[in-house]
Parts: C-alpha cells; structure tokens; sequence
C-alpha cells in the first residue's frame, strides 16, 4: 500500500487528528515498551546511536536554554539526553505504554521531561511557532503519511528555529542492513519493525521538506559496521540510516 492509500484508508475509519496514526505501528512500539531502557533490548540500537544525534543536534542547533519538542518520543532516549544537555524539552508520542515508562525513567534519572500523548499534527494547532528546536527521529517511517508529519513539524518550530529528521534510505542495501541483518541475521530488533515499503529516500525527504516551506541545511549518515558493532555519523554515505537538519526561515528572510 501507498503513503497516500494507507493515509486514505486510515482517514475512513478515524477523526481527523488521528488520521496519519498506524494503529498496528503504535501497538508495536506499546507491546516491548517495558524494555525501552535495557540497553541490551530491542532498543540497543536507538541507544547506541543516541550520543551520535544528540552531539549533531547540539552542534547544529545548540540544546542548552532552548525549547525543544520531540515529536514521537517513545520512552524518552532522545527527549531525556536533550534535557541533560539544558535544553526544556515536550515529548508527544501515541503510545501511552512508551510514554508511562518515559514518565517513570524521568523520576530514576531526575531529569525533568513534558511528556504528553498526541500527534505532531495536533500539537502543531495547540503549539504553532513555539519551539526553537524540533526532534522527529526514526518516526517517520512510521506513519501512514510522512508528509504531514513534516508539515507539522514546520509549523511547530519558530521562524528561524531548526528542524531535525531521522529515517531509513530505501534501497537494496537499506534492505540488506535494516532488515535481513537487523531483523533476520544479528536480530538486533523483531521481525516486523520495519517495512520496506515506508522506508524514505534523501529526495523524497527533502521533497517534503522543502514543500514544507523549511530550508535543507544539511545531512549525515549514520553507518553500522556489523564487525565492531559500532555507529559512526559519515556525512558520505546516507545509503542506510541518516539524519536532516533543516531551519524554518525567519520573517526577514521571506520578505
Ligand atoms: C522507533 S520509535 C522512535 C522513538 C524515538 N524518536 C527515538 O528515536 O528514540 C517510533 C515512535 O514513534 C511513535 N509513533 C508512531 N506513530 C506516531 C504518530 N503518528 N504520532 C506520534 N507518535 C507516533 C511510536 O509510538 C514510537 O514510540
């Protein structure tokens, strides 16, 4: 099924806010939630490459004394290292069960995280322009309509703020690694984490980025090396996982 089908059949059964929900895909996420901060869990990977992003993001964006949303926060690795950083962060996810647990881990780690249950789309009509930092890592092949996501986002973040995306590539080798490695061969994660069908290319993300009315400011891969089991950010290759960062432009810009 296509972003657009899978979007119009999930619009014939849900109101209108929930519409770019995958129920299937919330379920998943809920079901393993219990496990989202034991390192040597389905969730080792968003672990290990945590330092990676959160590093790229303060670089790029500078946490510390910034209001930030994490858009599909799931248990909080991202929202909580943000929060480290100095950073005032919202998380939203639909998953009530990441979300209870993201609660709990703040109360063990002390860090103080705005976790609430919605969507990028919702929040973008309560919170519009009031964010200088937004997060969307490893959601967006998630979601019936990615577009939409990366509308919201764009609506979120204030003139002049940035916007920073994660996803899977889709090709041969994003299916080799992601897929037949992560899930069949290492078993790093379940069967069934991802499809191959909602993966997204650089150009299509830059697509919607840029119909989003943000600016591309750059790019980096996130490469696995099955030997050391190591991460590393490598700007020359996005052939399997990498990172966007984007910024809304100011007023002044657009006149
Ligand atoms: C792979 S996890 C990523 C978690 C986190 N962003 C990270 O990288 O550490 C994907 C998360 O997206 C959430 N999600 C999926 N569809 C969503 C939607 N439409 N709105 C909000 N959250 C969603 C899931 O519940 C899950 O927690």
């Amino acid at each position: 099924m296509s972003h657009s089908d899978a979007k119009q059949d999930a619009n014939a059964t849900t109101p209108d806010y929930l519409g770019n929900v995958d129920a299937g895909e919330i379920a998943k996420f809920s079901a393993l939630a219990s496990r989202w901060w034991d390192r040597d869990s389905e969730f080792k990977p968003l672990h290990d490459i945590n330092p990676l992003r959160v590093d790229y993001i303060d670089t790029h964006a500078g946490l510390a004394g910034k209001r930030v949303i994490d858009v599909g926060c799931g248990g909080g690795i991202l929202s909580e290292a943000m929060a480290h950083r100095g950073a005032q962060v919202t998380g939203i996810d639909m998953g009530e069960a990441p979300l209870s647990v993201a609660r709990l881990h703040q109360l063990e780690s002390g860090v103080e995280v705005d976790y609430r249950q919605t969507t990028a789309e919702a929040a973008a009509e309560e919170m519009a322009g009031q964010f200088d930092i937004v997060t969307c890592l490893e959601m967006l092949e998630h979601v019936p309509d990615p577009s939409s996501v990366i509308a919201a986002c764009a609506r979120l973040v204030k003139p002049g703020g940035k916007v920073f995306f994660s996803t899977i590539n889709r090709n041969p080798k994003a299916y080799t690694f992601a897929i037949l490695g992560a899930e069949y061969l290492l078993k790093m994660l379940p069967r069934g984490t991802h499809e191959y069908s909602k993966f997204i290319r650089p150009s299509e993300l830059g697509n919607w980025v840029r119909s989003a009315g943000l600016k591309m400011e750059g790019s980096t891969g996130m490469t696995y090396n099955p030997l050391t089991r190591k991460y590393r950010l490598n700007p020359q290759d996005l052939s399997v996982n990498y990172l966007m960062h984007t910024r809304r432009p100011t007023v002044e810009e657009l006149a």
